[in-house]
């Protein structure tokens, strides 16, 4: 039995010391004390409303929509546009956009590689919560590199992480500059950009990709229903 992991089991009847018993079910539950990294001495504390029932509740099903890509991708404007699409069809959505991320829960991370990482490893944990709470969780965020992305990927059933990839050229992007940040990291006023003097590693397996067709780019309402079509064809639209 794995420490970390499972920390319940429910034997049904008999008598066991050590045991706490539900006395209309006659379902009993042995706690095990678990270590997970420096947390000691820890028991999972189980509910019986679990995310079934959310779900049931919500009418879809919980999933992270892992949106990927340089600054100036587009990864916000999908995630907006995705979320408002979803409200119209009365799904309940929740963005993680990094750029907001790191006014609260992270403001204390910066752009080292080990921050980064911090970012999304944090991110990913957050985005796992809000899909065991039924939502679609949108995740928008530049996450450049594909072994922290494949990480938060690793935390959730393989199906219910969706990778999207906001294939843009960094030629585009920068022309784009909509925050200036571009420029300045032309001129070294900013080190260690994304794509001018730090990596982004495109994914090798991402569920969609954007990109455009000829040297136009979808419109955001173009790209919003790609996705919705992948959930709704994947059935995270349905209870
Ligand atoms: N050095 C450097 N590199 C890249 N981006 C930078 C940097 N410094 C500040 N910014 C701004 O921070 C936004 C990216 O934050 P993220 O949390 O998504 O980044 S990361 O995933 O941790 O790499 C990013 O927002 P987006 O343009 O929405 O991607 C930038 O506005
Ligand atoms: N599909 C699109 N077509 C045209 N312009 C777009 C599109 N998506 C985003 N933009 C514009 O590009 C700029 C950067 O978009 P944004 O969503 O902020 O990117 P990111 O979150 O990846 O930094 C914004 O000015 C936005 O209006």
């Amino acid at each position: 039995m794995s420490m970390g992991h499972l920390a319940v089991i429910r034997v049904k009847l008999g008598k066991w010391n050590g045991m706490e018993s539900d006395q209309s079910s006659r379902i009993f539950q042995v706690r095990v004390m678990s270590a997970v990294g420096k947390s000691t001495n820890i028991f999972w504390q189980e509910c019986s409303v679990g995310k079934l029932d959310r779900q049931k509740l919500l009418k879809q099903k919980g999933c992270v929509v892992w949106i990927t890509g340089l600054s100036g991708s587009g990864k916000s404007t999908l995630a907006c546009t995705l979320s408002r699409e979803l409200y119209s069809k009365g799904k309940l959505s929740y963005i993680l956009d990094g750029d907001n991320v790191r006014h609260g829960l992270n403001k204390d991370l910066g752009f080292k590689a080990e921050d980064r990482a911090e970012n999304i490893r944090r991110v990913g944990e957050v985005a796992k919560l809000f899909a065991d709470a039924g939502l679609i969780c949108i995740a928008s965020l530049i996450s450049p590199y594909r072994k922290d992305r494949d990480a938060c990927r690793a935390l959730l059933p393989d199906s219910n992480f969706i990778e999207v990839f906001m294939n843009m050229p960094l030629a585009v992007c920068e022309a784009r500059d909509s925050k200036g940040l571009y420029k300045l990291a032309r001129a070294g006023k900013i080190k260690g950009f994304t794509g001018i003097d730090d990596p982004y590693e495109p994914p090798l397996n991402c569920e969609i990709e954007i990109q455009e067709k000829g040297s136009v780019c979808p419109t955001p309402g173009d790209m919003a229903g790609e996705v919705v079509s992948y959930l709704e064809e994947k059935g995270y639209l349905q209870p």
